[in-house]
């Protein structure tokens, strides 16, 4: 298969074959709500990231993490059809989302970022007030909203920020801290509903009180979200995944650079038992 960048015609409703398989699913920590099989990414020529397969699964934490430029980031932007932004990207093998191909022809990659939403290392809210940069999500997306009042409150809650900011909510995101503009980045992307949440390290740009309140929060989270965290911070992925993803660079002879996942398994097994050397070698600080 190869998926160039180029977006595609909107048909299927990923959202309608989501909620067909998982209704009536209970959590369990065995069961992959996505399937990545010999996904490699192309920028132009360059490969980027080869021959990457793991599972995401449900209502569980994934970290990935691994020296810088060994393609956490990219592999994570191929989850939701991010890399379709980036001119000249390219995805190869299989990524599947309930066992559907999420780049098929058919498939709609707004729908699909709706269903898997996204958030990024430097906390970006719009220059709006605090309730519309949650209410912006469902009113561009067209959601049916009994009660927008309502929708604000709760995504504002489970993102844990409702306490600090019920008071000023027409207030601009933009005066809020680092941390509670994070924490209303969060409540965003929760405002649409998605099923599984992508974390480009959310916390790199945070201080550590801030940075403790969003693990604690990612905790919360997954009881109802899957999670997906690109993180620098090996402590950081250890505290708060269930499953960790190792990369990292391989050197060809051309002397060109090649992210590679070495290992994936439960977190606590990667940390104190690992398969690989590679592994054993970064964890313990010999080598990153
Ligand atoms: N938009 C792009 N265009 C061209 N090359 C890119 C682009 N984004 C990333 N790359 C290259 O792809 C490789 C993987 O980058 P990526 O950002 O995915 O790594 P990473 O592991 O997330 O790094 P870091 O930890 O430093 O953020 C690097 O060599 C990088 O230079």
């Amino acid at each position: 298969m190869n998926h160039s960048s180029t977006t595609s015609r909107p048909a299927v409703s990923i959202s309608a074959i989501a909620d067909t398989q998982t209704a009536g699913h209970q959590a369990t920590s065995t069961v992959p709500v996505m399937e990545l099989s010999g996904v490699s990414v192309y920028y132009g020529a360059y490969e980027a990231v080869r021959d990457t397969s793991m599972p995401i699964q449900r209502k569980q934490i994934t970290a990935m993490i691994g020296p810088s430029g060994c393609g956490k980031s990219t592999i994570l932007r191929s989850l939701n059809r991010m890399n379709d932004l980036i001119p000249g990207a390219r995805v190869t093998g299989s990524v599947t989302y309930h066992g559907q191909d999420l780049y098929a022809k058919d498939v709609d990659p707004i729908e699909v970022r709706r269903r898997i939403g996204m958030v990024f290392q430097k906390p970006n809210p719009f220059p709006k007030s605090i309730y519309d940069n949650v209410a912006y999500g469902p009113r561009v997306t067209g959601m049916k909203v009994d009660n927008m009042d309502d929708l604000v409150e709760k995504a504002l809650r489970d993102a844990a920020l409702w306490d600090e900011v019920k008071d000023k909510l027409k207030t601009s995101g933009l005066a809020l801290s680092g941390g509670q503009q994070q924490r209303l980045c969060i409540a965003r992307t929760i405002a649409v509903k998605p099923e599984i949440i992508l974390m480009d390290e959310p916390c790199s740009a945070l201080d550590p009180i801030a940075t403790a309140k969003i693990e604690d929060l990612m905790f919360e989270l997954a009881n109802d979200y899957t999670i997906v965290i690109v993180t620098h911070n090996m402590q950081q992925a250890a505290r708060v995944s269930h499953y960790t993803a190792f990369f990292t660079a391989e050197v060809d002879q051309e002397q060109e650079r090649h992210g590679r996942l070495v290992e994936f398994s439960q977190t606590g097994k990667l940390f104190t038992n690992p398969a690989d050397k590679r592994t054993e070698d970064y964890i313990t600080g010999r080598f990153g």
